[in-house]
Order: structure tokens, then C-alpha cells, then sequence
């Protein structure tokens, strides 16, 4: 029998977000392609330590959360709950709202979209021994005390100054507890703390409570700026595991888009097929000399029907296009297209009804307004992708390759091999 206890996840989602300033809650903003509150969500929903998830929304939005939960079949969520008109007030519903079993309880703050699978692993860990347990990270600015003047009072000593992040963990009996206490203290609602780790030290002030290191990435959207910050954040490319590459032993992959053997893609492309074919996979090329050409929607889907199923397709680098779009020639510009974003485009197009794994498309090294415009609309499509397909358990990628091939290859083979989706990875600086 599992005799460890549930672990609770509760997403505080209660506020209004009124410093961001918008008419919803910020929480239902969209960065990188999701509501603030479904990438938290779908890191608990994702986390094998947590068991349950309960929401506290705004009053009046609990519909739009059951609508997300419903739409990304996030089957841990027990319950949406409405929040209070505090913090403090919705963390107070969600102890209401949880039973009376013993359990472990994950407060997390909805606004912080970027928490990483580590904390929650070490959190749930640090559980096993401590009651209470924080997520902190030291602080980087020197922090001071003002005067009512507005002059500094004290300069704090920083190696012992660390920000409070959340979740904030507890075992259900001892915040429960804290949280009864102040409840029942009328000078509590004139003092109120700011996060739940300050209710138990002022009520509950005998329990220790452990920190775990937590993150800068895991900021709290709480100002304007910091929606722009969440989005550079999830574009920040994610580190390429070196995985087993004799996983790849019989697997099927289809490299596309090389030009002339002896051209720049040529070169990606057979160093990619014979590194594959050292590892044991069937790989087949297929080239612009046997007539696939990726600005050809028919050619391509053709040539994938007739391999048939496929673990990955590659779209190969071609050449970059570099220089001055002024005098780039009709020729060129078409060719830049056809090649980049409308290639792109049809091989993912022709190889989704064939993929059982991913789809990685390359993008070769550039500079100016064409590579560059085709380089972000394969980004683009790659993060869109990513998101359209994790249903169907096909993983999208994109890398650009950097001039190296063997590194290009050495890379690609480790991303199809990962669990890695929705990343544009730079293999210049994760592939070296
Ligand atoms: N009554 C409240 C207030 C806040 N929160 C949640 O606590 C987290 C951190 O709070 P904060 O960043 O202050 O959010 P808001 O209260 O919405 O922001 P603001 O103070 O700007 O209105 C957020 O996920 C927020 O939804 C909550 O559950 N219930
Ligand atoms: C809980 C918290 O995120 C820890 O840093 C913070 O105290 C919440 O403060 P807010 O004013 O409710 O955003």
C-alpha cells in the first residue's frame, strides 16, 4: 500500500491583477500561447508528485477556469473555488474546501506561470521531514529599510536576505492551524501577512520552516513589464539533454530540403543521415534531385506517403540567405520563402498524418531581412505547432544549426531523442 500522504496542489487565482491594469484578471492574460493560469496548471497537472489540484479564481471567472480545465483536460483539478478578497482570504477558502484527511498542501500564486518541475519535486520531497517549507532565492540588489523621511534607516546584511517565492508548502493540520489562529485574532486584518509562510512564523511560530532553493524564472507577473518578461522567459531555449542515441535504432527518419549534395544543406544533411544510420536508424533522404522540393506541397506529400510511417521528419537547413533586401532579386526572395517559411509549412503539413515522434526543422545561419523574417516565422511556427500537436503526442522543434554539421547533427540527433517540444534551440550555444 502507498503510505505516503496526497500532495494538494492549490493555485491562488483569487486577484484582480490591478497593478497590471487590464479589465480581467491577469491570470487570463495570454503569454507564449496560454493563459497565465493553464501554464501553471499544466505544471502541476504534469507534476508526478501531486495528486490533486484545487483553483481559487476571481468571483465571477470560476467558468472561464472550468472552460481551460475542460478544453486541456487537466483531470487532477478536483475544484474551482471562488477567492476571497484578499490573498490571505483565498488561501483561508482553500483550506475550507480541502477535507479532512491529512495531506500536503503546494500554495502556489497562479501569477507565477514559470515555476520549474524541480521545485515541486524538491518541495514534495522536503515534506517527507519538515512540516513547513518555503521556495526562496537570495536577493541580488542590496535591500534597505526607509524612514518615514524617505531617507535609509538600515542597509540589511544581504547574505541573509533571500525573496519569498512560492508554492509555499505545508502539511494541511499545521497551516489549517495558523490560519485558525489568525482568523481569530482581531489584530490580523489590521497587519495582514503577505504570503501563508508568514502566517505560520507569527502564529505557528515553533514549526521551522525549511527553504528550498527556487528560481528567477519563476517570477510573479505583477506589473505590465513583467508580461514582456514572462515571454522572453519562455522563449529562453531550453538545455538539450544528451540522451541515449541508440534509442535510435530502427527508428524511421526522413530528412527533407536538401539542395545540391556539395551546397550547404547537402552537407547538413548527409552528415545528419550518416550519424543517424551509425546509431541504426532506417533514414531516408529525400532531395531535390529525386524531385522533392519543399515549396512543392504535392511533391512532398507524395514522396511521405510513399515511405510511409515516420518517427521523425527533419527539414534540413538549405542555404542562408544573407544581404540587402532592396537588392535582393524576385528569384531570391521567392527562393528564401520557399525554402523557409512556405517549406516549413508544407513538410509539417505532409508529414502530420505519418508522425508517430517529432518533427524538427532546421534553420541554417543568416543575417539580414530575409533570413531573419524566416527564421522567426519558423520559430513561430514551431511554439504554435508544438502546442497544436502535444495531444497527438508529436513533440515540434526547431534549431538553428550554427555552421557546423557535425555539431548540427550531433544536436538534432539529442532532440529528436528528448522529450524536449516547442523549443527553438541554438545549436552554436547548446550544441558546443
Ligand atoms: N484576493 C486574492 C488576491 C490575490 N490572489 C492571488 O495571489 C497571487 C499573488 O497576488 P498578486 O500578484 O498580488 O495578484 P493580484 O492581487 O491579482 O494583483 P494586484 O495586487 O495588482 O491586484 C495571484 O496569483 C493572485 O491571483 C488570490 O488568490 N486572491
Ligand atoms: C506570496 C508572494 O508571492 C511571495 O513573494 C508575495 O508575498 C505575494 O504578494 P502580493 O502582493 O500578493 O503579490
Amino acid at each position: 500500500m502507498d503510505s505516503r500522504l496526497r500532495s494538494v496542489g492549490v493555485l491562488l487565482a483569487g486577484g484582480v491583477g490591478q497593478r497590471v491594469g487590464r479589465d480581467t484578471p491577469k491570470q487570463l492574460i495570454e503569454v507564449a500561447g496560454r493563459t497565465i493560469i493553464e501554464h501553471s496548471l499544466a505544471v502541476f497537472e504534469a507534476a508526478p508528485e501531486i495528486d490533486e489540484i484545487v483553483v481559487l479564481m476571481t468571483p465571477g471567472y470560476a467558468d472561464r477556469v472550468r472552460e481551460i480545465v475542460a478544453r486541456g483536460g487537466y483531470r487532477k483539478v478536483s475544484k474551482v473555488v471562488d477567492g476571497g478578497s484578499s490573498r490571505t482570504e483565498s488561501t483561508w477558502r482553500a483550506l475550507a474546501a480541502l477535507g479532512a484527511e491529512e495531506c500536503n498542501v503546494l500554495l502556489h500564486d497562479a501569477v507565477r506561470p514559470l515555476l520549474e518541475p524541480r521545485i515541486i519535486t524538491e518541495c514534495v520531497r522536503a515534506l517527507e521531514i519538515h512540516e513547513a517549507v518555503n521556495v526562496a532565492i537570495p536577493s541580488s540588489d542590496t535591500v534597505l529599510v526607509a524612514t518615514p523621511e524617505e531617507s535609509i534607516g538600515e542597509v540589511l546584511d544581504r547574505s541573509r536576505l533571500r525573496r519569498s517565492q512560492t508554492p509555499q508548502c505545508f502539511r494541511l493540520s499545521v497551516i489549517r492551524e495558523a490560519y485558525e489562529r489568525a482568523m481569530a485574532d482581531p489584530g490580523f486584518a489590521g497587519l495582514p501577512a503577505t504570503d501563508d509562510c508568514g502566517v505560520v512564523l507569527r502564529y505557528l511560530p515553533e514549526v521551522p520552516i525549511h527553504l528550498v532553493q527556487g528560481s528567477e524564472r519563476n517570477i510573479k507577473v505583477t506589473h505590465p513589464a513583467d508580461l514582456h518578461i514572462a515571454e522572453l522567459l519562455f522563449r529562453l531555449p531550453a538545455p538539450v539533454p544528451p540522451g541515449d542515441r541508440a534509442a535510435l535504432a530502427g527508428q524511421v527518419i526522413v530528412l527533407l530540403g536538401e539542395a545540391e549534395p556539395a551546397g550547404e544543406a547537402g552537407r547538413h544533411g548527409s552528415e545528419l543521415a550518416r550519424e543517424a544510420a551509425r546509431h541504426g536508424a532506417v533514414v531516408h533522404v529525400l532531395t531535390r534531385a529525386g524531385g522533392v522540393r519543399v515549396e512543392d506541397f504535392g511533391s512532398v506529400a507524395k514522396a511521405l506517403d510513399d515511405v510511409g510511417g515516420a518517427d521523425h521528419v527533419v527539414l534540413v537547413a538549405g542555404g542562408g540567405h544573407a544581404g540587402d533586401l532592396a537588392r535582393a532579386s524576385g528569384e531570391t526572395v521567392a527562393d528564401a520563402v520557399g525554402t523557409g517559411h512556405l517549406g516549413a509549412l508544407n513538410v509539417a503539413r505532409a508529414a502530420r498524418p505519418h508522425l508517430r515522434g517529432s518533427l524538427l526543422l532546421q534553420v541554417p545561419p543568416g543575417s539580414g531581412a530575409l533570413h531573419e523574417s524566416g527564421a522567426a516565422a519558423v520559430a513561430g511556427l514551431t511554439r504554435a505547432l508544438a502546442r497544436e500537436w502535444a495531444s497527438g503526442g508529436i513533440r515540434v522543434n526547431c534549431l538553428n544549426t550554427g555552421a557546423s554539421p557535425v555539431v548540427a547533427a550531433q544536436t538534432s540527433l539529442d532532440i529528436l531523442i528528448s522529450d524536449l517540444s516547442g523549443q527553438v534551440i541554438d545549436a552554436r550555444v547548446d550544441g558546443t
